[in-house]
């Protein structure tokens, strides 16, 4: 199947974004109306330079308030529909967008409507083009795609179809089984776009918030399964009105629509039987995360020393060192299912330009998976870079793509020699004393990001991992809000926070100004028992966050918490929340550097939040360790 994207869906002039598109790999684009008025070249220029970029022109659109009109402005509507069609076959396209009448004076009645289209469909037969019919979520009279396709069936021309849109089928709730019995043939073409859930007006909703499929609520994968049974074969074109993709990086917002079209085409193969004109390039399916085997950290000597100093309080030691790297592993728990927080001080390579951009940071993720070749294959198919560093004689060539803020995530599995990594490329400390406090696994990771750059890695890591999203939440910083977006797995082996910043005095904003972007602010281990954990540290010399006293008379209240609970809760700083399936409970650490700093976590029964309502309370205690009151910031040099 073709891919194609609407002009609109892109920030930039004409040039910009079809450059950006072709080099995306689309096959096609849209011509929107507005970008090629703006544009200072005739049509036949324009034509040229799409077919320049080795791309086709699927449609030019939209056309507007033609159908059902008395006169005068009936007639009025067919002439403009001439002068549009003469712009078409200078353009070099074949196929036009009607969207259905919104004017207050359009007389409504399927049949009036047809007519008019099969009057137009002879027109446009003269002249070898096409026309097809989409119905606005909000047309005066037609808003439903089952009233436009009795309008196009009735028009009863073979140069008259249907034109289908997720948005406006999606947004209004519309069975996508009506489309099932559409003929394929009769589809001219099938524009795509998600949102989030959000209550608002359609027509606002739909100029303003639409996503790539993948990046919101709406179920584009059951309207595609839809789409696919009818046999339609025609281009899949996305349609994206969204104000933060106008003013972004036409680049990056063109590789993530195309992705999410493969991602997409990709799934509905997998789960549609009647899919067979679904084309699309062969990759393995979305990958199984087993587990997290290790998260690893850039640093200087000084500072990793530091934060040696805090994971030693924490019950991790210093287990291995790399056979030929300034590289150490701290481990914690039994080898087979430790914890592995590796540091790296190494003077060149990544991390070392990592650690110089950011200051010392968890640059790498390494994640247990199935099979790691197939992983990379998948994210290759999706347009991941792919991240090879020279190794050394012995070492491991571990596959590998880049992540958030210009990290790497490594793929280790167990069906290749990838799993004796740590006993190929280490070589065992001497013992130190055993200090386990109990952390027996990396609950969650937490990335801090720009709000521009949250549903770019939303569709990366769900189109590459077996994950499922949650709708976002807003987190209160006093500062601001901050966006949250959880990403995990059925069963929570892997699990991510997404947090987007839109203002620098957040904690989250703060941490990104400061360590020169996005990257992992907090990382959160987990415990069978807190209370026994939270002791455990504190021996070891673990500072916890403080929290406020009103924060457990709030406790006491809001949830009913027995006294002697909400006592041992203050006394260890231990956040508490509850869900219908179980409770949760967090102790922090004051913050490391400029804002990244450490969580430990225990879950009961099956609670599957993430303490959402202590956040707040969270980031006012680390912004008072970050800042004191009244002491103003010291000016860096
Ligand atoms: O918002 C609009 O007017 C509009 C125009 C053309 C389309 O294809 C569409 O889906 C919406
Ligand atoms: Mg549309």
């Amino acid at each position: 199947m073709k891919t194609s994207i609407a002009t609109v869906s892109i920030s930039g002039d004409l040039r910009e974004k079809l450059a950006a598109i072709a080099s995306a790999g689309f096959d096609g684009v849209e011509i929107f109306e507005q970008d090629f008025l703006a544009f200072d070249g005739t049509p036949a220029e324009v034509g040229r330079m799409v077919r320049d970029h080795g791309l086709e022109i699927t449609l030019f659109q939209p056309f507007r308030d033609f159908e059902g009109l008395p006169e005068p402005q009936r007639s009025r509507a067919f002439d403009r529909a001439e002068r549009k069609f003469d712009v078409m076959q200078e353009l070099g396209t074949q196929l036009m967008l009607i969207c259905s009448n919104v004017a207050p004076i359009a007389l409504g009645g399927i049949d009036r409507a047809a007519a008019d289209f099969r009057e137009l469909g002879e027109r446009a037969a003269k002249r070898g083009l096409r026309v097809g019919y989409e119905a606005l979520a909000w047309g005066r009279h037609v808003n439903d795609h089952r009233d436009a396709w009795e309008t196009v069936r009735r028009a009863d021309h073979p140069n008259i179809g249907l034109i289908l849109d997720s948005f406006h089928t999606l947004a209004r709730g519309i069975d996508v089984d009506t489309i099932r019995s559409i003929p394929g043939d009769r589809i001219f073409i099938v524009q795509l776009a998600d949102a989030p859930k959000m209550e608002m007006e359609l027509l606002n909703w739909s100029r303003h918030y639409r996503s790539m499929p993948g990046q919101g609520d709406l179920p584009v994968v059951d309207f595609m399964r839809a789409v696919a049974a009818t046999g339609y074969a025609g281009p899949l074109s996305l349609e994206i009105f969204n104000d933060q993709f106008r003013g972004g990086s036409p680049r990056s917002i063109a590789i993530d629509g195309h992705r999410s079209l493969v991602n997409l085409m990709d799934h509905v193969r997998r789960v549609e039987p009647a899919a067979v004109a679904v084309e699309v390039p062969a990759m393995p399916d979305r990958v199984r995360v087993e587990g997290v085997e290790f998260v690893e950290f850039a640093a200087n000597e000084q500072e990793a020393g530091e934060l040696g100093k805090l994971l030693a309080t924490m019950g991790f030691a210093p287990k291995a060192k790399h056979r030929n790297k300034d590289v150490v592993l701290w481990r914690q728990g039994p080898a087979s299912s430790a914890i592995n927080i590796v540091i790296n001080t190494e003077h060149e390579g990544l991390a070392h330009s990592s650690y110089l951009v950011h200051g010392t940071n968890a640059y790498a993720l390494g994640i247990r998976v199935e099979d790691a070749q197939a992983t990379v294959m998948r994210a290759r198919a999706l347009g991941a870079t792919l991240f090879e560093q020279q190794h050394g004689p012995g070492e491991l060539a571990i596959p590998a793509i880049r992540g958030v803020g210009g990290g790497v995530i490594y793929f280790i599995d167990g069906r290749s020699e990838l799993a004796g990594v740590w006993d190929i490329e280490f070589e065992p400390l001497p013992d130190s004393k055993a200090n386990d406090a109990g952390l027996i696994a990396v609950d969650h990771i937490a990335q801090t990001m720009n709000y521009e750059e949250m549903l770019t890695w939303i569709l990366f890591y769900t189109a590459i991992f077996r994950t499922e999203k949650s709708p976002m939440v807003d987190v209160v910083d006093p500062g601001g809000l901050v966006r949250s977006q959880v990403m995990e797995s059925q069963d929570g082996a892997l699990r991510l926070t997404l947090n987007g910043a839109e203002s620098r005095k957040t904690l989250a904003g703060h941490f990104i100004a400061e360590s020169f972007g996005s990257s992992v602010q907090h990382l959160a281990f987990r415990t069978r028992d807190i209370f026994a954990t939270a002791a455990a540290m504190e021996k070891l010399g673990f500072r916890p966050l403080k929290i406020s006293a009103n924060y457990y008379d709030d406790l006491e209240a809001r949830l009913g918490i027995e006294p002697a609970m909400s006592a041992r809760l203050r006394t260890r700083n231990i956040l508490y929340d509850r869900d219908e399936a179980g409770e949760y409970f967090q102790l922090y650490s004051t913050n490391y550097g400029e804002g990244f700093f450490f969580e430990v976590v225990e879950r009961r029964g099956g609670y599957r939040g993430y303490g959402a309502v202590n956040a707040p309370f969270r980031i006012a205690a680390q912004k008072r360790q970050l800042r004191p009151a009244g002491v103003p910031r010291p000016v860096s040099g």
